[in-house]
């Protein structure tokens, strides 16, 4: 489990010990609570509750129908803060009182129930934070009894939805700077209210981001903090005369200069030919060179920035031929200013002596599209599966309790992800399997995968959560721990990095192939059928 902070309290069972299991904390945002759901599952509820099917063991699967961005991949964030959720699931007495006031109809008995709930009888399997994930695999397959996992929706769907939105955008944005670049995260300030910033910040590190300037982020989280200053900083002084403490001490200790500005404007005086402020930034880096300190860079703000970088290059690294200060024309240079992938994409093209960007807005704002649309659909109730109808095909869900595989080729490149019923044997290394487009009858191709990877994990009852003593094998799969965000950061890189490069590509990328088994196709193709309504012409 991560170790990070939390500013939200103790963690659950913290001073019960729970057999001296670590736990995991509440939610980061304290606004997350079983009320933070939609009426209509507490409706909904109190109907399970009041038919007595309350306890019928239900299966949802958590999915999004699109990749974002135009994209064909999708990064998996928020899965952490779901299980922190249903790890502290529980209401509080003024919930209840809340409750009865918004559903004065209840009986007392429904209300004792829900005040009893947990969820130490869900069981959640999911693609580990961080993977590259592709539409119709479910990123989370909850299962429990029926009126616990309906209140669990909203709540899911909420924490996972922009968490892989913005976690996707990260990665788009490391994609196109590409991996020698600097990323900062400057988003707080523009981003959808604190939630929005405070989860941008931690996503985005997760998507390749190197640091943020969010300061409670950076607590929370244990992520790089980094900044620069702003333009305010430079307006506020007149002119040098402001400056009253003049005396600057060398790093070593070993003398004092009594008038630091005055050595600044000679070196001035010395390079004064640009008109902006460059100069002034390398009079005051070569004079602090003098007293043995190492200058870290500029950030360019506005104007053209492909050109502006290159004239501050060729500047530092004319100081350094001049003045043999060594290293100098390694200055770093940051650029920021309204900057998003098709910016950087451009800045590329033309050619720029950029290091690091600076991007907000446009990252956590997700301005190229506001949401993921993930969903959460029913697909099998006491083992009988379900199945969700819809005229637009790519509605229709996907019914049974699955499993999912991603299959490597030859090359090394994950080649097709499949879905199989729970009870299907899994695909094997070297043997040949037929993967069907699953409402297409015609798309279908047989693998030879070199490598199968079982993406569902179960990540609770956890090996490391409040759930009650139980085997900590689930279904065959072993509980898994949520891994630290620097794992998944780098989970989250590699995979990148492995996909084939006509998935990632921005302009017509290739669709990434998602599959059932002969077997699911089939069923799936009956269970349609069974419940098509056929339609009558006269
Ligand atoms: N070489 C470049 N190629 C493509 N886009 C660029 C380049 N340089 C800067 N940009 C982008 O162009 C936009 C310029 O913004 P804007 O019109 O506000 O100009 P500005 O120079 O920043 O003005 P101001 O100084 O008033 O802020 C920004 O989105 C910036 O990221
Ligand atoms: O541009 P973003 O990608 O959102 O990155 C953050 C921006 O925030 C700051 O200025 P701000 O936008 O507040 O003021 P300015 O536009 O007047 O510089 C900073 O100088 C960046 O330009
Ligand atoms: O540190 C910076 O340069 C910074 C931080 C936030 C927003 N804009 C710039
Ligand atoms: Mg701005």
């Amino acid at each position: 489990m991560d170790s990070m902070p939390t500013a939200t309290g103790p963690r659950a069972g913290e001073a019960g010990g729970e057999q001296g299991r670590a736990v995991p904390p509440r939610p980061t945002n304290p606004m997350v609570t079983p009320l933070l759901t939609d009426l209509y599952q507490f409706t909904m509820t109190y109907a399970y509750w009041k038919a007595g099917k309350h306890q019928d063991r239900a299966v949802f699967d958590l999915y999004f129908r699109k990749n974002p961005f135009g994209g064909e991949y999708t990064v998996f964030g928020g899965l952490e803060e779901c299980i922190r959720f249903i790890a502290n699931f529980k209401f509080e007495v003024d919930d209840i009182s809340f409750l009865r006031s918004v559903m004065p109809t209840c009986e007392d008995g429904f209300f004792e129930y829900l005040k009893a709930i947990n969820c130490k009888d869900v069981e959640v399997y999911a693609i580990p934070e961080g993977s590259v994930v592709f539409p119709k695999i479910p990123l989370m397959r909850i299962e429990g009894p029926v009126a616990v996992v309906q209140l669990l929706e909203t709540p899911f769907i909420n924490l996972v939805n922009y968490a892989s939105l913005v976690t996707t955008n990260a990665a788009r944005h490391r994609l196109v700077s590409g991996k020698s670049k600097t990323l900062l995260e400057f988003g707080l300030r523009r981003a959808q209210g604190p939630d929005g910033g405070i989860s941008a910040s931690r996503c985005c590190y997760m998507g390749g981001f190197d640091a943020t300037s969010n300061v409670a982020a950076g607590r929370l989280f244990g992520l790089p903090l980094r900044g620069t200053h702003s333009h305010a900083f430079v307006s506020s002084y007149m002119g040098p005369d402001e400056i009253t403490d003049k005396a600057l001490c060398r790093r070593d200790g070993s003398s004092t200069c009594q008038d630091f500005v005055s050595l600044v404007q000679t070196w001035l005086s010395k390079i004064q030919v640009m008109k902006s402020g460059v100069p002034n930034f390398c009079a005051v880096a070569l004079a602090l060179s003098d007293m043995g300190y190492k200058a870290i860079g500029i950030r360019l703000d506005s104007g053209d920035l492909a050109y502006l970088s290159t004239v501050a290059r060729k500047f530092f690294c004319a100081i350094e031929e001049e003045f043999g200060v060594l290293d100098f024309g390694k200055m770093s240079i940051t650029a920021s200013n309204d900057l998003n992938e098709e910016t950087i994409d451009a800045l590329n093209k033309q050619g720029h002596e950029i290091d690091a960007f600076g991007i907000g807005t446009y990252l956590v704002t997700c301005y190229a599209q506001a949401a993921l649309g993930c969903v959460f659909k029913l697909v099998e109730i006491n083992n009988q599966p379900r199945i969700k109808l819809s005229e637009d095909v790519t509605k229709v869900s996907i019914p049974c309790k699955k499993r999912c595989y991603r299959l490597y080729g030859r090359e090394g490149y994950p080649l097709v992800d499949i879905m199989t019923g729970d009870n299907e044997p899994p695909p094997k290394v070297g043997e040949r399997i037929l993967c069907r487009h699953p409402f297409s009858e015609s798309k279908r191709a047989y693998v030879v995968p070199q490598n199968v990877e079982e993406l569902l994990k179960c990540y609770w009852p956890g090996n490391s959560g409040i759930s009650p003593p139980r085997s900590d094998v689930h279904n065959g799969t072993t509980s898994a721990e949520l891994p630290s965000l620097k794992k998944s950061r780098e989970r989250c890189l590699q995979q990148l990095e492995q996909m084939r490069p006509d998935h990632m590509r921005r302009l017509n990328p290739t669709p990434y192939k998602v599959s059932v088994s002969a077997k699911l196709y089939d069923y799936i193709h009956f269970l349609w059928l069974n419940e098509a309504p056929v339609g009558e012409l006269q």
